[in-house]
């Protein structure tokens, strides 16, 4: 009956990287580019600027390179906002990265100044080595940008969700089946409900199965995404890398990721292609987009489509995975928050149906539980990089144009001005007289936040209702009979997943499959 949950695919491993986690191994090449950076003097900040920023001190040559956070970014993030405040500087070859955690500062930048951080970074071996540059997460704040977001609204709108209703409810009875009959894979069938629900959304597929080489190859790219963007690759700060030769370990690595990334793009897309020529398409984000340009719109925009649909899963199925593993954590970590969320699941449905999004108002427990968890496991914890457009004046400091900038969304759920008591998981801080803030930055601030906020939150409270309504979350017996209560740990780059840890699920009453079995 035991239960546990899968690592987050990992990223496949055909050649060897070329990353600043094995920065002994970059060649004299990098040294040479270093030293001209250096002696150019563009990690300068500019000039007639203000107070410099404070962080770790830089060395000659290398910069910062040896304080780059490649794994456990958050933990370095909380480090350096207690050393050196709400922002912190890096250099790495010339290049401003800004580490920013608080509030404050963020909210300032990202909403309050928007128009100047909102590109992103030119990261050479994501955009220009895999063609990530037209995904949407890696567009610059520009047209395209604007297009592809019109495109997403359609689909993603508060107004539009009830239409995702129906497919929402369909994968949360098959997760209810199958973790009826396979508890001890509920967490694998808990991944399957996200990524099945988000490549339906998009391309209309029928439901998928967990082995299902579309799921396979889905996890996949998300893996590499990740990689591709947050893997600290060399050539992310000197650029002239590029040109080395397609032998060596990193650009064999991108020509992979292109590779993949290609085939994820194309095959659903070609696919649900060939189903609306001959007619037989269901309705999708996909059949439906494409009915616009069978009369001739330009190939860009066919492009700028096709890209929408591989991003809108690809940010989407995995952050959303992970928020219900940490829900599921989180339960089995708090068990009288599980009691009174069931509780009120019974006292506003009874036992005769399952929840419906539109009996959010009616659940304030439950919606503030899906809320915590938010809070207290932000799933994408250091949001996408941003750019500054321009030289800008703030807080005395200056920052100069093409600065990158991370925010740490995992400080905000931290802020003590804003959270008591933060470390706890507490749904009850957004109830009562004086009610803390609900936390919409885990989905980001400003025009680059999350398009999938609303859809995230909906998946996420109907999986919760459906599985408190069905079932209880217990701890693991080790082999004296005792409970196993894990020590909640994660990993990962981009997205922040629990690691492994074990679970026991089971029914909450005779006969509860009635609920789910029959249809
Ligand atoms: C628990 C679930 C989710 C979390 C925590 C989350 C969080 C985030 C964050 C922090 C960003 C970056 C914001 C920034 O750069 O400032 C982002 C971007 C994005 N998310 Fe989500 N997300 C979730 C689910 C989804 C879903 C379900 C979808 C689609 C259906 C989605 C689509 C996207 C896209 C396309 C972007 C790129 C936006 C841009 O670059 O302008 N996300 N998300």
């Amino acid at each position: 009956m035991n239960s546990s949950f899968p690592a987050t695919p990992a990223p496949p491993t055909n050649a060897s990287t070329f990353t600043f986690s094995s920065a002994h191994l970059i060649p004299a090449a990098l040294v040479l580019v270093a030293t001209y950076n250096f002696f150019r003097g563009r990690g300068k900040q500019s000039a007639g600027s203000g107070k410099p920023i404070p962080g770790p001190r830089a060395l000659p040559l290398l910069g910062n390179l040896l304080d780059w956070p490649s794994e456990h970014q958050v933990t370095s993030m909380q480090d350096w906002a207690e050393r050196y405040g709400p922002i912190t500087k890096l250099s790495i070859f010339g290049k401003n990265i800004l580490f920013l955690s608080s509030t404050a500062t963020i909210t300032e930048l990202f909403v309050k100044q928007s128009s100047t951080f909102s590109d992103r970074p030119q990261l050479v071996f994501s955009q220009e080595l895999c063609g990530m540059d037209v995904m949407h997460p890696m567009t610059q704040y520009g047209p395209d940008f604007r297009e592809q977001r019109k495109f997403m609204k359609e689909l993603l709108a508060p107004e539009v969700q009830r239409t995702h209703e129906g497919l929402l409810a369909e994968e949360g009875r098959r997760l209810l089946r199958a973790t009826f009959e396979r508890p001890k894979d509920a967490a694998r069938y808990l991944r399957r409900f996200s990524t099945s629900f988000a490549l339906r959304m998009v391309y209309g597929l029928p439901a998928l199965e967990i082995d299902d080489p579309d799921v396979l190859l889905a996890e996949e790219m998300m893996a590499i995404c990740e990689s591709a963007i947050a893997g600290g690759w060399a050539v992310d700060f000197i650029p002239a890398l590029k040109r080395l030769p397609s032998w060596i370990p990193f650009q064999r690595r991108a020509k992979y990721f292109r590779e993949k990334i290609t085939e994820m793009m194309s095959k659903p897309w070609d696919a649900v292609k060939s189903q609306v020529m001959d007619g037989t398409a269901v309705d999708s984000f996909c059949s439906i987009n494409m009915q616009k340009f069978v009369d001739g719109t330009s190939k860009h925009t066919e492009t700028l489509i096709k890209a929408t649909a591989a991003a809108i899963y690809g940010a989407g199925a995995d952050t959303a995975a992970c928020a219900s593993h940490n829900f599921i954590l989180a339960m089995l970590l708090h068990p009288v928050v599980q009691a009174r969320a069931q509780e009120e699941l019974d006292r506003v449905l009874g036992r005769d149906r399952l929840a419906r999004i539109s009996d959010k108002a009616q659940l304030p427990f439950v919606m503030n539980v899906v809320w915590e968890v938010f809070r207290w496991a932000p799933p994408a914890p250091v949001a996408v990089p941003h750019r500054s457009r321009a030289d800008v004046e703030f807080d005395g400091y200056v920052i100069p144009k093409d600065t990158m900038l991370l925010a740490s969304l995992y400080s905000m759920s931290r802020d003590p001005a804003v959270y008591t008591s933060a470390e706890e998981f507490n749904p009850d801080r957004f109830a009562g007289d004086k009610p803390e803030r609900l936390p919409h930055h885990t989905f980001g601030l400003g025009p680059r936040r999350c398009p999938g906020a609303d859809v995230a939150v909906n998946e996420l409270f109907l999986q919760a209702a459906y599985i408190l309504s069905c079932f209880t979350i217990k701890p693991a017996q080790d082999e004296a009979g005792a409970d196993i209560i894990p020590v909640p740990k994660f990993g990962g780059k981009m997205v922040r997943f629990p690691e492994d840890f074990p679970f026991v699920i089971e029914p909450r009453y005779p006969g509860v499959e009635r609920l789910f079995m029959s249809s």
